[in-house]
């Protein structure tokens, strides 16, 4: 449950929400996102209850603490039955271009149950570069990237909020520098 919760996030901001395991985080990602009802207050997107919105499902990127695959499928395979899902066209080769930016050369068509679980969590963070979308909400993103990895995509955060974009993410560690200018939302754990 959580109490007296209240915040916004304008275009160009990046909100750090923080706290320990069990404290809530995936559960307000959830409800921000429209996966889970609050059981009171609402959440609004352009001034408008997210559930009557036109433009927040389309605005909106949500990559869970998963990694959401199927092993049995290829990167390729995945991600193109992603972006089907999501009404997203993307040729095979701008799909290739990302996950070679992503450090993924020549591991695009082997099942992904094959792969580290640092390029499993790669493959999953393309969504974000085939699929444009203002806001991105993400749970534990940096998870198994290792440390590389980790830079690039603080870099990658402080690009989309350069841009206007908006992201809202967990992490167990405190972001760098790398991340730009960004606030915190505190959750603490009460039992
Ligand atoms: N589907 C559910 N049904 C009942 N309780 C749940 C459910 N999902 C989560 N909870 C409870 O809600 C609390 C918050 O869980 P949540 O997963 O949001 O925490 P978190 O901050 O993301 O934790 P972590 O850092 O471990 O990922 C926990 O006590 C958990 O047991």
């Amino acid at each position: 449950m959580f109490e007296a919760l209240n915040f916004q996030l304008m275009p160009g901001e990046l909100l750090y929400l923080r706290g320990p395991n069990g404290a809530g985080k995936t559960s307000l990602l959830r409800i921000i996102t429209g996966l889970s009802e609050p059981e009171s207050g609402e959440v609004c997107y352009d001034n408008t209850p997210i559930a009557s919105s036109h433009s927040f499902l389309s605005a909106l990127i949500y990559l869970g603490h998963k990694a959401g695959l199927n092993g049995a499928l290829s990167a390729m395979d995945n991600l193109q039955f992603w972006l089907a899902q999501h009404g997203a066209e993307v040729a095979p080769s701008g799909i290739y271009a990302v996950l070679e930016t992503l450090g993924l050369v020549g591991l695009e068509d082997i099942p992904v149950r094959l792969l580290s679980a640092g390029q499993q969590r790669r493959v999953a963070l393309s969504r974000l570069w085939l699929k444009p979308a203002k806001i991105w909400v993400l749970d534990e993103p940096f998870t198994a990237l290792d440390i590389a990895g980790i830079a690039w995509l603080e870099r990658q955060f402080k690009q989309h909020v350069d841009n206007g974009g908006m992201i809202i993410t967990t992490s167990h560690q405190p972001l760098s520098e790398n991340a730009g200018k960004h606030s915190t939302l505190d959750l603490e754990y009460r039992f």
